[in-house]
């Protein structure tokens, strides 16, 4: 659906994607995450075709999107900072919308006055951050995209609102195979709606992958023995850390987990306990792999 193949573009000597290969399936949600300056904008801006990469290319629905109205009449791109004419109201932007993209729908527009707790003839200049928000969120969902592209999106919203954007977008995908690409610095913010994600740092693809691969493949282990194993016992696991308090080892490994178990059990341990562990610690697990720091998308 949306197709990256080593995508590249520079500012002024400034090389602020590099080389991006990226795939979003149709029906997806993928989390792009990064900190400050990562890339993520950028990369956004040009797979929505608002900015032109030096090189490589960028695809949706199979065809190129830059300078590609087709294309871009079925994809909403949510900027940051949600833009709107200085002097309109949200019925205005959304009669501007309806003239626009071919797919507006009127009847959802007007169903989703239950949802935002906005006045929809009241001049949208004079809304709150998160109510900006609110109101580009309403029109998007009512052009009834096939790609839904968002910078930073949850910025500004309070949980509640934040929830119910979620379930709507997650019906939409479900129901009619949208396809989403999130930035966010924040994996927590991400992490409950996404099931693919992608790390950019310094322009760079450093991570990417399924959210169930990774959790069922990531286990963490605590496991004490009545006779200790020989030293070198955790040298046939993909063992990712691994720490002694007291008696008790602590160790986080990959693997299926039917041979994860086999493999402990052949120790015959007093205590075993496999434990699930958060999707921030096996990025920090994962990463620490690669030699990474991602501590800021973890705040
Ligand atoms: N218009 C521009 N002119 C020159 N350099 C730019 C421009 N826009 C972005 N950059 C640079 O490109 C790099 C990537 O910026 P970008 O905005 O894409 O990052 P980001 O991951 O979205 O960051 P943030 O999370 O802070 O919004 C940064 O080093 C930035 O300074």
């Amino acid at each position: 659906m949306i197709e990256c193949q080593k995508v590249y573009k520079k500012y002024e000597g400034n090389e602020a994607v590099q080389s991006v290969e990226l795939e979003v399936k149709q029906g997806s949600i993928y989390g792009l995450l990064g900190s400050n300056g990562a890339g993520k904008t950028t990369l956004l801006k040009i797979i929505a075709g608002i900015l032109k990469q030096d090189k490589g290319k960028v695809s949706i629905q199979g065809a190129p999107v830059f300078e590609n109205i087709d294309i871009k009449k079925k994809i909403i791109f949510m900027p940051d900072t949600p833009y709107f004419f200085s002097q309109y109201t949200l019925r205005q932007m959304a009669n501007f919308y309806s003239s626009i993209f071919p797919n507006w729908n009127e009847e959802r527009f007007q169903k989703l006055q239950d949802i935002f707790e906005i006045e929809m003839d009241k001049k949208l200049h004079k809304f709150s951050k998160g109510m900006k928000r609110q109101a580009a969120f309403w029109l998007a969902f009512s052009t009834m995209p096939d790609v839904l592209i968002l910078d930073e999106p949850f910025d500004g919203l309070d949980p509640v609102m934040r929830k119910k954007i979620k379930n709507i977008m997650i019906q939409d995908v479900a129901e009619r195979e949208m396809t989403v690409l999130i930035s966010s610095h924040n994996l927590r913010e991400v992490e409950d709606i996404c099931d693919h994600v992608g790390i950019l740092h310094k322009g760079r693809i450093i991570l990417e992958k399924d959210l169930d691969d990774l959790k069922s493949d990531v286990h963490k282990i605590q496991i004490a023995f009545k006779n200790e194993p020989q030293a070198e016992w955790l040298r046939e696991m993909k063992t990712l850390h691994y720490e002694r308090r007291g008696s008790v080892w602590l160790c986080v490994v990959r693997g299926h987990e039917t041979e994860v178990k086999s493999y402990f059990e052949q120790y015959e341990p007093v205590i075993f306990d496999m434990l699930p562990l958060t999707l921030e610690e096996i990025f920090i697990y994962e990463m620490g792999e690669v030699g990474y720091a991602i501590q800021n998308i973890l705040v």
